[in-house]
């Protein structure tokens, strides 16, 4: 392989911006990917997945680099040295490379990948924090499987088209996909492509969703024409999903505490047909009052770590903080207490997270049960989802009924 200057430059600034200024890895990517139009959709990926991969294995390779906290340009080129050593990739002689000694990179690969924290790539406290809640076999095992690359599933939407038809149509844009076994709206990718410049995304007939993310609005098993709180809605990946299942009938309230998030969320549900969504921004505590007691299922897909999807957004292993998960958690059971009450007697209530922590999980629904204001609940299941397990995102949900 040979390497173009300019793709590597591009790599550079995006890793420039997500190490040293605070950006999200995803968001920064695609800005850097609208910077040339004459990019090749091969160009892309090379962007894409090189920038994930070095974000991805941040201290394995700035401990064989020797680089010390600070990610300079140039010591973001010997970042870029050790990726492309490590597969074989030729150097050229550019004068960025001109201090990066490519002599020991292979030697100390084989050192450190036999310790843990640098093998997988992870921060002390974090680390200790994964073996702690998991147990030492479980957390070796999904620490491993996220840092792979996940597949893109996409979720057919049932309101404009269905899995078939969507198939067919794709392949007669050039991509090829495969039907998931237990998932029927999951169509995934056989090779990565950019599908938002579909003809069929445009048209609304699927969204991106990993096929765990698939589950979740499933598990509140509702039901045409009922009333349905979506408590954490964000952008509506599962929103649009409840729309979808409930053939838009009934009422779908979505609310999120960020106006952009529901702004974008009233796009897509535009772009999907999804026409019984109502968003509403919580901008205070007498939006979720009004809505006691009303609701015949809430779903609070809970803010979180986010380590279950780590295999999507690397990035969060560094910019995640000890002090978050204590106050994540806090803020998980406030929520718990506070949106429990917009379901009415007999309703469901499902409590669901991207994370594989118990702490964020069953601790939290086992704490919420076991306080005044859950004596009403009772759990009737619950699930967690393992990558190492199943390939698919790290997820939990736990449906609850109201006596
Ligand atoms: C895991 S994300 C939700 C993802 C979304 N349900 C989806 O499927 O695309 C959690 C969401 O909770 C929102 N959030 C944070 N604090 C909140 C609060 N106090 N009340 C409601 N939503 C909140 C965040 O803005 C974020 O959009």
């Amino acid at each position: 392989m040979r390497l173009h200057r300019n793709l590597v430059f591009a790599v550079i600034d995006t890793l420039d911006s997500i190490f040293n200024k605070e950006a999200y890895a995803d968001k920064e990517i695609s800005k850097t990917l609208k910077r040339d139009e004459r990019w090749g959709s091969r160009d892309r990926s090379f962007i894409a997945e090189t920038t994930y991969d070095i974000v991805r294995w941040k201290r394995l390779y700035s401990e064989i680099a020797d680089i010390n906290k600070h990610y300079s340009r140039t010591n973001l080129f010997r970042l870029f040295t050790v990726w492309a050593t490590l597969r074989g990739i030729e150097i050229p002689a550019w004068k960025q490379f001109e201090d990066t000694p490519t002599r020991k990179i292979k030697g100390k690969f084989d050192e450190l990948s036999k310790i843990r924290k640098y093998r997988e790539s992870i921060p002390d406290w974090l680390d200790e924090l994964g073996e702690e809640q998991l147990g030492s076999d479980v957390w070796e095992k999904e620490l491993a499987a996220l840092n792979q690359q996940a597949p893109v599933i996409l979720r057919v939407n049932t309101l404009q088209t269905n899995k078939a038809k969507l198939q067919l149509e794709l392949e007669k844009e050039g991509i090829d996909t495969l039907f998931i076994d237990g998932f029927p709206d999951a169509l995934q990718l056989s090779n990565r492509a950019n599908v938002f410049a579909t003809k069929c995304f445009e048209k609304g007939w699927f969204e991106v969703q990993d096929a765990s993310s698939q589950k979740v609005s499933k598990y509140l098993s509702p039901k045409a024409g009922m009333r349905v709180v979506d408590t954490c809605a964000g952008a509506g990946g599962k929103t649009l999903h409840l729309s979808a299942i409930t053939e838009n009938k009934g009422q779908l309230i979505a609310l999120d505490i960020f106006p952009q998030k529901l702004k974008e969320l009233k796009r897509r549900a535009k772009r999907a047909g999804a026409h019984n969504i109502e968003t509403r921004l919580i901008d205070s505590t007498k939006v979720i009052k009004k809505l006691h007691e009303s609701a015949d299922a809430v779903l609070i897909d809970a803010p979180c770590t986010g380590l279950g999807v780590l295999r999507r957004n690397p990035d969060a292993k560094w910019k995640l903080k000890p002090s978050f998960i204590e106050e994540i958690t806090n803020k998980q059971q406030d929520l718990l207490r506070d949106y429990s009450k917009i379901v009415k007697k007999g309703g469901t209530l499902v409590y669901a997270t991207c994370s594989i922590l118990p702490i964020e999980n069953e601790k939290q629904v086992e704490a919420f049960l076991a306080s005044e204001d859950g004596a009403d609940f009772q759990l009737a299941k619950e699930e967690k989802v393992l990558v190492s397990e199943t390939g698919h995102d790290g997820f939990y949900m736990a449906k609850l009924l109201k006596k």
